[in-house]
């Protein structure tokens, strides 16, 4: 799986970028702020749909412009793909797939899977629930186009049975026109957990050998999924207890004007040596934690897809000790990657891999 080419027309720094992307190892060189984390954040859009920076469109579009392009070549399993995003203010984008549009810009579903790795992947770990809820629901809906299919009903859903709750309507009435909300609710909420439970369970079992191996067996990473709905073995039972609890929790839901119950409250704990990441570790524990994760996230993705995602590091290599720069650099050994970094690096470990070096500067290729 590879990115061939990407073309990009008014999209933030860049006014015209065309650019044939190496196979393998593609690095990206050039001063803070000329467009290096742009560029990935466009192939990432490519594959997701959306950035991983923002969710308002708009702020993607050159400031003096009024609308953006990405168009990119991708190749799955040797077959040709031709993604292109137009943005234009104050109007949602449009997503084309081979020339025909897509109905709705959030049903993409490229094949194009990336695992991007950055210094503010530090989130992940210091950060609140919301990231790490995020993270889930960017890793699985790259596997499972039907689990993002679910997050955007389960969301509209919620903003309805809250706009209900905060409603002034009397208390008999709201809980009676709940009801359609909280068994849809219940059925698709069901299914979300599940499946960030079984992504969690296959990401924890690689991390803990990738951890091991980062920390040179001095740390044991465990992930913990955390639901306040019962994760039980029959969907039905579980999707009974669930709405159970949606209505049990109607007064207080009530009285704060929104729904308590359901995957939105989810998080992740992660320990090391039975120890919360989040209050104990380093900040250097809690950077190898996010490298073992996204290390696992890659290969969580070959064992389910049977190929490598493509893997986007944005300037990661100066915040690695050399030991776990050097595993990093050994693990990109068979999929693409595209590096961005503001010095030459040194990848002496992949010697024999090719690659090509681009160099950057506000928003322009230098030959
Ligand atoms: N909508 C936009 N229109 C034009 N320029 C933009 C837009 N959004 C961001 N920029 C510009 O893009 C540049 C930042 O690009 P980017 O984040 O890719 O930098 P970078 O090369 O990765 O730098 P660093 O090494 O500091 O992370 C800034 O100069 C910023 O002003």
């Amino acid at each position: 799986m590879n990115v061939e080419s990407i073309r990009l027309i008014n999209f933030r720094n860049y006014n015209s970028l065309n650019i044939n992307l190496n196979k393998r190892i593609n690095i990206f060189i050039g001063k803070n702020a000329q467009g290096k984390t742009n560029l990935l954040e466009s192939i990432y859009m490519c594959a997701t749909g959306r950035s991983f920076r923002t969710n308002r469109d708009k702020e993607i579009i050159n400031f003096n412009k009024n609308e953006a392009y990405i168009g990119a070549m991708i190749n799955i399993d040797n077959y040709e793909k031709f993604i292109e995003i137009k943005m234009e203010r104050d109007k949602n984008k449009r997503i084309r797939v081979n020339k025909t549009e897509l109905k709705n810009y959030k049903e993409l579903y490229s094949g194009l899977n990336v695992v991007i790795f950055s210094p503010e992947d530090l989130k992940l770990v210091k950060g609140g629930p919301q990231e790490r809820r995020s993270f889930l629901d960017m890793g699985i809906s790259q596997i499972k186009p039907v689990y993002k299919y679910n997050i955007n009903r389960y969301s509209k859903i919620l903003f309805q049975r809250n706009n209900l709750l905060k409603s002034n309507k009397s208390k008999s009435e709201i809980f009676s026109l709940l009801d359609i909300f909280d068994v849809q609710m219940a059925k698709i909420g069901t299914d979300i957990i599940i499946e960030r439970a079984k992504f969690i369970e296959g990401l924890s079992d690689i991390c803990k050998n990738i951890h091991n191996i980062t920390t040179l067996n001095n740390e044991d990473l465990t992930l913990e999924y955390i639901s306040n709905v019962q994760l039980l073995k029959n969907k039905t039972n579980m999707e009974k207890e669930y709405l159970n609890k949606l209505k049990m929790n109607f007064s207080k839901d009530l009285e704060i004007g929104t729904t308590e119950i359901g995957p939105h409250r989810d998080d992740i704990i992660m320990y090391i040596n039975n120890r919360d990441v989040k209050t104990y570790g380093s900040q250097g524990q809690q950077r190898t934690v996010v490298l073992s994760i996204k290390l696992s996230e890659v290969e969580l993705i070959k064992k389910e897809r049977g190929v490598y995602p493509v893997l986007l590091l944005d300037d990661v290599f100066s915040e690695l000790d050399e030991e776990r720069r050097k595993y990093l650099t050994r693990s990109f050994n068979e999929m693409q990657t595209i590096i961005t970094a503001t010095d030459v690096i040194d990848l002496e470990e992949l010697q024999n891999v090719e690659r090509s070096i681009f160099y950057i500067e506000e928003g322009k290729l230098i030959i």
